[in-house]
């Protein structure tokens, strides 16, 4: 079967890939649910991935940092995933390694039950940090990456369940950014915030931007729109096309395409 690579920038540019996956399948049991797909996703971009509920798009996003495998007993990965020229699915990974280099963030804000200082600090104590100066300079640089030092700064050891859902989330920000990862992984970030926290997390994702590859998970197009540079459809565990930004919103090559974001299905 003729299958599409698709390049990053629609194909156009030479722009370095940070992932690339060939013929990618992911399947739950019998259930395929990626269905071979061709992809380099670029370095240093905001990635945006739409589509309707259930076409595959948080099993990609858990695909590529292995996670699949811990949350799914069943899970049937083929193909391959490059990243820092290793097929990841296939030589020698570890896991809590990749993951310190690809982070991720949920949607439902979930810190520890523990206090600010020590969720911003397990990573990197996981990876063999002791010093105590170093991790508080580790948890300082963190929070104020992720635009929360100010808020949190004289309540550094109370409970982070203390936090409001858009704190929790930065909290989630700084944990994941306390690794120095490449990446960054965020699976509908602002879904279960009001609209204020949802702007400080975009605020924040747009400060990132070429710091970090961020690929992202939104159902909503306005927000892919402001923050991505890429944008790619998946439907039916099907990579339709990906394209900048700009491009697949104002001149969709696909009809699939240009039916979901005008909302005539999904
Ligand atoms: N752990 C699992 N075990 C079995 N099937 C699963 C599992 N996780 C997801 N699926 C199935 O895989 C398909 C894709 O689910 P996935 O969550 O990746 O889609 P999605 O595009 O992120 O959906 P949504 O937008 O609703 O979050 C669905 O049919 C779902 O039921």
């Amino acid at each position: 079967m003729y299958r599409r690579k698709f390049l990053g920038n629609g194909g156009r540019t030479l722009t370095e890939a940070i992932f690339e996956t060939e013929n990618l399948k992911v399947a739950y049991g019998e259930n395929q649910v990626i269905n071979g797909i061709d992809w380099n996703i670029n370095k240093g971009e905001i990635t945006a991935l739409i589509g309707p509920s259930g076409c595959g798009k948080s099993t990609f996003l858990k695909t590529l940092n292995l996670l699949i495998r811990s949350m799914s007993d069943d899970v049937k990965l083929s193909g391959s995933i490059t990243f820092s020229g290793k097929n990841i699915l296939s030589d020698k990974i570890d896991a809590i390694d990749l993951r310190k280099q690809i982070g991720m963030v949920f949607q439902q804000p979930n810190p520890f039950p523990k206090s600010v200082f020590d969720n911003v600090a397990y990573g990197p104590r996981i990876h063999g940090v002791k010093k105590k100066r170093q991790l508080q300079e580790i948890v300082e640089q963190s929070l104020s990456e992720a635009y929360l030092w100010d808020e949190v700064k004289d309540r550094l050891h109370d409970s982070a369940r203390g936090l409001s859902g858009g704190q929790q989330q930065r909290l989630c920000i700084a944990r994941a950014l306390a690794t120095k990862p490449d990446v960054l992984l965020m699976d509908e970030p602002t879904s279960a915030l009001d609209p204020i926290s949802t702007m400080g997390i975009e605020d924040l994702i747009r400060k990132l931007q070429g710091q970090y590859t961020v690929i992202m998970v939104t159902h909503q197009m306005e927000q892919a729109a402001r923050l991505s540079d890429t944008t790619a459809f998946l439907y039916m565990g099907d990579l339709i096309e990906t394209n900048k930004t700009s491009q697949l919103f104002s001149n969709p090559s696909e009809k699939q395409t240009e039916d979901y974001i005008t909302g005539k299905f999904g």
